[in-house]
Order: structure tokens, then sequence, then C-alpha cells
């Protein structure tokens, strides 16, 4: 579903942020994104949804180059930053219908996940209300909404459980289960690494632009729990 080629990118000019990067992620797969702060964690994630160009290597979804056809790389994609920015000015339900539109949800599929999603999250009876009026958290759960409606083939998300209460990690984590159950990949970043050990197949580590670490969760753990191998490997390498 998802192949990254020997990604690289600096900000202008500076060192590599992201240095030859290699990676695949299979239908079915839930993949995590680990590494300290300034790794180069949101600058791959940004680069895989298409919000940022890059001069080296490339990425494919489903076979398709983000390069050379980003449209049908994001009919198919979502992608959930660690902050969204959302409509304010729009009511939580006006947004889920406008991206609905924008990927040309049909109306029934659109309005039995609005509500199965918005229950879930129990967000329905905010849904009439402005954006503006939201708490962080809510805005995060409206974006993870917005991204669940219109079926994902691959979810990208971006520090998703930072922000949402311990219910609402519960629900995701459990919805993030059952996507990839019906097929689909997600790829995401976190520092939890408790989450990162218990949820996902397949892990990468990350360290100064380049991976460290890569392969099924077991493999990379081996008999220690994933915070001791992380801390290993990033004192180490
Ligand atoms: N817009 C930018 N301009 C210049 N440098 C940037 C920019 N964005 C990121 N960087 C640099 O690229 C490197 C990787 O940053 P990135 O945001 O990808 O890290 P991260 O792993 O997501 O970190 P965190 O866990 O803190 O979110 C860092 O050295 C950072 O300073």
């Amino acid at each position: 579903m998802l192949k990254i080629r020997n990604f690289s990118k600096s900000y202008k000019g500076d060192k590599k942020a992201v240095d030859q990067l290699n990676l695949e992620i299979a239908n079915g797969d839930i993949f995590g994104f680990i590494g300290h702060n300034g790794a180069g964690k949101t600058t791959t994630i940004r680069a895989i949804a298409g919000v940022m160009d890059f001069e080296e290597g490339d990425i494919f979804i489903n076979g398709v180059s983000i390069k050379k056809d980003p449209v049908a790389c994001k009919k198919i994609t979502a992608y959930i930053p660690d902050n969204p920015d959302l409509y304010e000015h729009l009511t939580g339900i006006s947004y889920l219908n406008f991206i609905g539109d924008i990927y040309e949800v049909n109306k029934f599929d659109r309005e039995t996940l609005i509500e199965k999603y918005s229950d879930a999250f129990e967000l329905t009876s905010n849904l009439g209300d402005s954006i503006a009026s939201y708490s962080h958290g809510m805005k995060q759960k409206l974006a993870i909404i917005a991204a669940l409606i219109h079926r994902p083939k691959l979810l990208i998300l971006d520090e998703p459980f930072v922000g949402l209460d311990p219910k609402a990690a519960h629900t995701l984590k459990s919805i993030m289960s059952d996507l990839c159950k019906s097929g689909s990949a997600i790829f995401f970043s976190t520092h939890v690494l408790e989450v990162a050990e218990k949820l996902c197949n397949r892990i990468a580590i990350i360290k100064n632009g380049k991976l460290i670490a890569y392969g099924p969760t077991k493999e990379v753990t081996g008999d220690h729990s994933l915070e001791d191998v992380f801390l290993d490997l990033i004192d180490k390498k």
C-alpha cells in the first residue's frame, strides 16, 4: 500500500531532516513510527500525505507516485496532522459534509459513518455547534471522524493520541484495529511506546533522519520492552 524509496528532505539547504529513508507498509498493517523530537517523523508524514515537496526519492501509494499523481494518491488517503487546522466558522456537521463532498461519499455511507463515528467519539450532540467553540480534543475528534467517513485505504496520523481523553484514545485504538482488519493500512507517529508496542504489528525507529530499527514489532523488541529497545538504540547509534 505504501512504499517509500530513498526519500530525503532538507529544509533550506540545511543538513538532511530525513536521509535516504526506505519503508514498506502492506494492506492490513498498523505501522508505528517512533523517534526522538526532531528525528524526522513529521517531515516523513507530510511527504507521504502530499503536503510537502521533496527533491530526493519517491513515495508510492497503491503503486502510484505521490510526485506524479498526487490527486490519485490523496483520493485513497486520509491525513490527520498533530494539530488539525479546521474551518472554525463552520459547524461540525457542515465540515463533515464538506469533506464528504470532496471525497464524493454517497448519502447513505455519509450518514451511516457520521453517525457511527460521532457516537463512538461522543461528539454527536456537538455537531451543530461551530468548530470555533470546540476544545482541542473535540477538534481532534472531528478531524478523525472526517478522515474516517471516506474509508481511506491508507490512514496517516501524526501523534494521534495527544489531546484525546482516555476513552477517546481507547475508541481510536479499536477503530484503527478494525480499519486494518478490513484491509486498510495505518501509518502513525507516536511517543507513547506502550501504545505502539500493543497496537502495531510493525514499527520503525528513526534517529536524526535515519532508520535505526525496522520490522515486525516482535522482531524489533525480542525479549525486551519497546521502551528498553528504544532507549538502548537511541543512546548507542
Ligand atoms: N519548516 C521547517 N523548516 C526548517 N527546519 C525544519 C522544518 N520542519 C522541521 N525542520 C527540522 O527538521 C528536523 C525534523 O523535524 P520533524 O518535525 O520532522 O521531527 P519530528 O520527528 O516530527 O519531531 P517531534 O517529535 O518533535 O514532532 C528537525 O531538525 C527540525 O528542526
